[in-house]
């Protein structure tokens, strides 16, 4: 049986009078508290699967309080006694509270400031932040956010957190730039949060969107949006009211990290779960996501309900706007406007919405660039805490453009200077209310995390498969590997699965349901491959990814930043590798230029060649396997389009059409042809199977005796460190086998070291 655990949220009554509604502390122990069994609430999405959990119970009125004593902390509890008089006036006016909420459906928290006079006892919260989280208390967050953080097992602040978070909340712009996976997520969300949880919408009737996050792919504004609902929902998902709509969001969650720790703390989660006795309440902010191949529908009836921080791809939120006049003015009224990969964005394709959605946000529409006022607040030192806050985060902005934005040189009309890229176009756009926004650049020099191994292989573009083959089986985990086209990828899947692998895809040509499965899957599989062109580049919080690998040769130095940051997050050790094909280094010359290092920076990874051999035969037999079969799909296909061609225009088909005389008249192939064709493709799959089935056996290893060869294995068996695919190689970490080249010093690794990741706070929780 599980029991709540200790609250660590201090409970406080806000009674007004508390004359004859006196309350008496009682001292007990665990065991005697006055534990209510709990009905597992649906809307948690735990659904029948407890964890090995039979009952869950609950406890009210409960103060804990925290003692440091000799054998260490320890929790004392105080169960808080109402006289019997004071309990039925609390019991009769939250239900009155909860027919008010549930009569207006995006009724604001502020209804229950009107509920608190009517319910003097009711509870406000707090939270005992000096002992729990001192790391955070610089911040003077609100309870609920530091109650989030807490439950997260988010001890400390990221250094980007700590920098970004008390400027974003004086009211400044925030420009941020800080190495991948360093929580830059949260340090812009926390201030927003933070802001519309003290700041309650002043329309009562419905809550209009006051923070905007836009985001270039429909998995990162997904992943944003679960992170910032991960951050309400820790006390929202507790008190049973999650609305129907926020279940999609639900679903989401599965993504990232946040995901995670919810999955695999679920039974925690629930221990941590607060009294059920508030009625159903609107969430005190609500945060939605506004994506592409989803129900467009299903999204307006979202914006309908009313949504307070919309996180949006701009394509699909420009679509909806367009039809929407309410919207757009509300997007006209932000409070905060936030630019989250704002240099992938501008490459997506969706610059023209990106702009047009911008130009809402302006003071002053034209269509030339802004001619800052002189006169205007703007270029005032003065924030005002009701105008529009930007926030700019990627972990790859030029230098350059920061240096435009920290002098004010945005392009007048009077002065018209040229902008450097788009980036730089789009920034200059931007109707910075701040005179001096604040540009934070936590940037790794050479834009490689400190946690980082780098490799590379060179090898011929024909090779390149083997290799990778190689890689896979060398070192089992969680590979991501990226490609530059989606022929590729549709190319690699069925070679994976002839060889056993584990692969998904991840490209923009399938449906955004199966992208999100398949992302899913990769989470959850520990060995597994994510077969991912760069819509997985960015932003993307998929926990352990062990190594990415670039099939391709990325684009662009950012876009090389961006796909190694699928790895080595919160100071998690992480691998990458190049493969690098002969046609391929002056591209790979040119994009260590452009992040100042040489291509000797990079070292090569050793390869056992004999064993590469063997998995090329292996290789080539799945080709053929492959090529057969997508001849046979082809010709089926080809056959099937020229005969519904035919009858469509009521033609007959002869020979000239393209019917071989192993076809019959309606194209198909003869059965004496598909015999064949079907022995040859089995015959090659037998083939492959016993490939598959012979040992690999390193060079120089005795397949007679462990303990002879010039390579035994014996002790390595005993020690268990051999390499279960691979006999006479041990078990190492990718890592290991890259000639180790001091690396240059990092300018912000100390600041991050002091950091220490999440993975032992998270996992604690
Ligand atoms: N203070 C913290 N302590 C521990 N973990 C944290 C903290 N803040 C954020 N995280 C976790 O760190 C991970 C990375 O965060 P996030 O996705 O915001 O990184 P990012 O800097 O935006 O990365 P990218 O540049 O790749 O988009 C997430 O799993 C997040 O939950």
């Amino acid at each position: 049986m599980a029991r709540t655990a200790p609250n660590p949220f201090k409970r406080k009554s806000t009674s007004s009078s508390s004359g004859s509604r006196k309350k008496v502390k009682k001292d007990v122990t665990a065991d005697q508290l006055p534990w209510k069994v709990l009905k597992t609430p649906q809307e948690a999405g735990f659904g029948n699967d407890l964890d090995g959990i039979l009952e869950l119970e609950e406890v009210e009125d409960v103060e804990v309080i925290y003692e440091e004593t000799e054998g260490g902390r320890v929790a004392r509890f105080k169960v808080i006694e109402k006289p019997d008089d004071v309990k039925s006036t609390v019991d009769d006016d939250e239900e009155a509270s909860g027919s008010e909420n549930e009569a207006g459906p995006s009724k604001l928290p502020n209804s229950s400031t009107q509920a608190a006079e009517k319910a003097p006892l009711l509870l406000e919260q707090t939270f005992d932040v000096t002992n729990l989280l001192p790391n955070w208390h610089q911040f003077s967050l609100h309870p609920q956010l530091y109650r989030a953080l807490y439950t997260q097992g988010f001890t400390s602040p990221t250094p980007i957190q700590t920098r970004a978070i008390p400027i974003a909340n004086k009211g400044k712009d925030v420009i941020g730039i800080a190495q991948t996976g360093s929580g830059k997520t949260l340090a812009y969300g926390l201030p927003i949060l933070n802001y519309l949880l003290s700041h309650p919408s002043p329309n009562t009737t419905k809550r209009s969107v006051r923070a905007l996050v836009l985001a270039p792919t429909r998995e990162l504004a997904l992943q944003v949006s679960a992170h910032l609902n991960a951050c309400l929902n820790a006390v929202d998902i507790v008190e049973g009211v999650k609305k129907e709509d926020e279940v999609e969001d639900a679903e989401v969650l599965k993504i990232g990290k946040n995901a995670k720790s919810r999955g695999k703390d679920k039974g925690k989660r629930k221990l941590q779960k607060q009294p059920q006795a508030q009625p159903k309440a609107p969430p005190a902010v609500s945060v939605a996501a506004i994506v592409g191949g989803m129900s467009a529908q299903k999204q307006r009836r979202i914006l309908d309900r009313g949504v307070d921080v919309l996180v949006a791809t701009p394509g699909r939120l420009w679509d909806i706007m367009q039809e929407d006049d309410a919207l757009s003015s509300q997007i006209n009224d932000l409070k905060f406007l936030v630019l989250d990969e704002a240099d992938r964005m501008i490459e997506t394709g969706h610059f023209a919405e990106l702009d047009n959605i911008l130009r809402l946000t302006l003071r002053f529409k034209t269509d030339d660039e802004i001619e800052p006022d002189p006169e205007s607040p703007a270029d005032s030192d003065e924030v005002d805490e009701h105008q529009l806050q930007t926030f700019i985060f990627s972990a790859t902005l030029s230098k350059d453009l920061q240096k435009n934005l920290k002098k004010r040189s945005r392009p007048t009309n009077k002065k018209k200077t040229k902008p450097a890229s788009t980036l730089d176009d789009l920034v200059m756009k931007l109707d910075f209310r701040d005179s001096d926004p604040e540009v934070i650049d936590l940037s790794p020099e050479g834009g490689s995390v400190s946690t980082l191994k780098e490799s590379k292989i060179d090898c011929l573009s024909g090779d390149k498969d083997a290799y990778l083959y190689y890689f896979l089986l060398r070192y089992p985990g969680r590979s991501l590997v990226f490609l530059s086209s989606i022929d590729g990828i549709r190319r690699l899947m069925p070679l994976m699965e002839l060889l056993e692998i584990k692969a998904f895809p991840l490209h923009s040509q399938l449906e955004q349901r199966q992208r999100l499965k398949n992302l899913d899957r990769f989470k959850t599989t520990p060995h597994s491959v994510l077969l991912a062109t760069d819509i997985a580049a960015r932003g993307l919080d998929i926990p352990s990814v062990d190594h990415v690998i670039h099939y391709q040769i990325p684009r662009s130095a950012d876009v090389y930043v961006h796909r190694n940051g699928r790895t080595a997050r919160a100071m998690r050790d992480g691998f990458s590798l190049l493969m690098c094909a002969p046609d391929e280094r002056r591209l790979v010359r040119a994009l260590m230029g452009s992040l100042g290092r040489q291509e000797e920076d990079i070292p090569e990874m050793s390869v056992e060649l004999h064993m590469l051999d063997k998995l090329k035969a292996r290789i080539q037999v799945a080709r053929q396997i492959d090529n057969a079969q997508h001849k046979v799909k082809k010709e089926n296909h080809e056959k099937n389009w020229l005969r519904e061609a035919a009858e469509a225009m009521e033609i007959e088909i002869d020979s000239d059409l393209g019917l071989s005389s192993d076809e019959d008249e309606k194209g198909i192939p003869s059965r004496h042809k598909k015999k064949s064709a079907n022995a040859k493709t089995a015959s090659l799959k037998a083939e492959l199977k016993h490939l598959l089935a012979q040992p690999l056996i390193a060079r120089g290893v005795s397949t007679r005796y462990i303990t002879s060869g010039e390579r035994s294995i014996a002790e390595d068996v005993l020690a268990g460190d051999h390499h279960e695919a691979m006999l006479g190689l041990k078990k190492t970490q990718a890592g290991q086998d890259v000639s180790a080249k001091p690396k240059k010093a990092k300018k912000v690794k100390a600041e991050f070291e002091e950091w220490n990741g999440f993975g032992s706070a998270a996992d604690e929780t």
